[in-house]
């Protein structure tokens, strides 16, 4: 099924962030940034450090008011944290509650949402077997290792069986095996849920073996400057893919194009020779 068939799950339509900055100046962070993602798509949200990836997602989960511009959830205004969204973030330790067990943490959202006991333990159950952490439930967060803390964000996300989830760099923070490992799990997830994901990360290499769609943030005030795909076989290996040719091709194209928006002020056009794919 092409995207133009497939259900809009995410609309962002001209949305603008503009900080106000304590001297009474003011910061235009975001420009007029539209884009759509379809049902079941996986796209990861790349850019230059400081481009605005963070201040965007958290326009999109309804954590931070945009200036103008609005943001739509399967066809419904997002103006506050929405019931169909959820977020990981980067800090694992901060988003879980030490006080409670893993259980508690995965079905506190499903508390809230006002599901039944049967219901949530049913569902943590399930959520927690998906990250392979079936056995953990009745754990503290604070005796877990750094990756099985943001398996265990992961769960807490999926039990809630959100239309879209998003993701503002969740691996950053743990080793290269757990990261490699983590990847794979969130693949895992989301084909067998068949999720619809937005994922921000820092790192190219991790963009493109993660995801179908790559979108490239040009430097502040940030809009779109290129949606590449990523026509990469839809299994992926961490060593297998990661040498295939392909796989070269599209990490040297988004990251071609990440070094152009490091340079480039918002509006001016691409040089031919990056404007062959993608954009
Ligand atoms: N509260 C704020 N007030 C003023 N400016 C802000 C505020 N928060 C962020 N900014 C500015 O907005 C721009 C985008 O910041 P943001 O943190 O969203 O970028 P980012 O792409 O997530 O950065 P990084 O890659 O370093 O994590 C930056 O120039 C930042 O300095």
């Amino acid at each position: 099924m092409t995207n133009a068939t497939k259900t809009v799950r995410l609309e962002v339509d001209q949305l603008q962030k503009i900080y106000q900055t304590g001297n009474g100046t003011e910061f235009e962070a975001v420009r007029s940034l539209t884009f759509d993602l379809h049902d079941g798509e996986f796209a990861c949200l790349v850019g230059p450090s400081g481009s605005g990836k963070t201040t965007l997602l958290k326009c999109i989960a309804g954590l931070m008011r945009a200036t103008s511009g609005r943001v739509v959830l399967d066809g419904q205004p997002v103006n506050g944290p929405a019931k169909g969204m959820a977020v990981v973030f980067q800090e694992y330790g901060r988003s879980l509650f030490p006080w409670m067990t893993v259980e508690a943490n995965v079905g506190l959202p499903l508390k809230s949402a006002g599901l039944s006991k049967a219901e949530r333990t049913s569902r943590v159950a399930d959520a927690l077997a998906d990250v392979g952490l079936a056995e953990a439930g009745s754990k503290y967060p604070w005796q877990l290792s750094g990756g099985m803390q943001q398996r265990v964000a992961i769960a807490r996300a999926v039990a809630s069986r959100p239309s879209v989830l998003l993701m503002d760099e969740p691996f950053a923070a743990v080793d290269a095996q757990t990261r490699a490992d983590l990847e794979d799990l969130v693949r895992r997830i989301w084909k067998e849920h068949n999720m619809t994901i937005l994922f921000v990360t820092h790192d190219i290499d991790e963009s493109v073996y993660l995801a179908e769609r790559v979108l490239v943030l040009s430097s502040s005030p940030t809009v779109i400057q290129n949606d590449i795909v990523i026509d990469l076989p839809q299994e992926r290996d961490q060593l297998l893919t990661r040498s295939d040719a392909r796989f070269g091709e599209l990490r040297a194209e988004v990251y071609e194009r990440v070094q152009f928006a490091k340079t480039n002020v918002t509006g001016q056009s691409e040089p031919a020779r990056l404007t062959g794919v993608g954009a």
